[in-house]
């Protein structure tokens, strides 16, 4: 094996059986969603992103992987701007969706959030019903009419694999639910005013196992609909749900590509050192 021999937790998992549903792929071969181009950022005078470039393949999952305070987090706030409500920060270069950079000047922001969703790393339900949760976006957005409501909700609950355990109570209050449903419920709240790019921040981190399950399964549905961005300390949930990985250190993008070429054969020596642990 050229590569690197994976450690004992990736020996765990079956790289091959969880891969066997990808098609290889290459992400210069993808429609692209996102274009990365020079993009630096500064929090003050610390520099937290270092000339990033990279594409963000349409209908895929992408992971961000890296030791704690690389940058994972701070890049995927850059797609839908969350940044800007950080004070002191700043951002240049160019990251282009659709084709349109959305740090222009003139980017409407509200709709910006609107077509790129995110999910926080605790579920952040609204204190109101289940129902009223996952309606709240298509309100937001002037829809009123029930029937309307009723069927995306409906829908938005079923992609998110959440309607059998709640189509009985949508009139409940949502913190009633486990954190597992809670997590669900926000990603159904996300998908319903139908996005096109959904970006997660670490979303199991909080969950139990099985919830953890549920969710990556379903992160493996939505991408056949949106393109996914998910932040994660888990190589194993980067491998089972992500086509593409990202390897940061310290700000800077180290290496980039496919998913299971990344992690059995890796280009460079500082994601050799991290995925098989010397640090972290
Ligand atoms: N609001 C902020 N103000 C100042 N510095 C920040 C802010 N947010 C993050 N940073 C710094 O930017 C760097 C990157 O942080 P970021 O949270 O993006 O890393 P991360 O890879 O997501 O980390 P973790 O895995 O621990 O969540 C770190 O040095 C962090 O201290």
């Amino acid at each position: 094996m050229t590569g690197v021999q994976p450690t004992s937790s990736l020996r765990a998992m079956d790289i091959d059986a969880l891969s066997a549903s990808r098609q290889p792929s290459r992400i210069e071969d993808d429609v692209h969603a996102i274009t990365v181009e020079n993009l630096n950022l500064f929090y003050g005078p610390k520099q937290a992103l270092k000339n990033i470039n990279m594409k963000i393949a349409k209908k895929k999952a992408t992971a961000f992987i890296g030791p704690s305070g690389c940058g994972k987090s701070t890049l995927l706030r850059c797609f839908n701007r969350m940044n800007d409500l950080v004070d002191g920060c700043r951002v240049e270069g160019h990251l282009n969706l659709e084709g349109k950079n959305i740090y222009d000047k003139d980017v409407d922001i509200s709709a910006l959030r609107r077509n790129v969703g995110m999910v926080f790393q605790k579920p952040n339900p609204f204190p109101k019903s289940i129902y009223e949760n996952v309606a709240y976006g298509m309100r937001l957005a002037g829809v009123t009419k029930k029937r309307e409501l009723d069927e995306t909700v409906e829908w938005a609950l079923k992609g998110a694999a959440l309607w059998e355990e709640v189509k009985d109570r949508l009139d409940d209050s949502a913190l009633g639910l486990s954190g597992g449903q809670q997590q669900r419920l926000v990603i159904a709240r996300a998908v319903a005013i139908k996005p096109q790019v959904l970006l997660m921040d670490e979303p199991c981190s909080a969950l139990d196992p099985i919830s953890t399950l549920k969710v990556e399964e379903l992160i493996n549905e939505l991408k056949k609909e949106f393109t996914i961005v998910i932040v994660t300390h888990n190589m194993q949930q980067a491998a089972r749900v992500s086509d593409y990985t990202a390897f940061m250190y310290v700000g800077d993008l180290i290496e980039f590509g496919n998913t299971d070429k990344l992690f059995t054969k890796p280009s460079m020596k500082q994601t050799e050192d991290y995925i098989t642990g010397k640090y972290g």
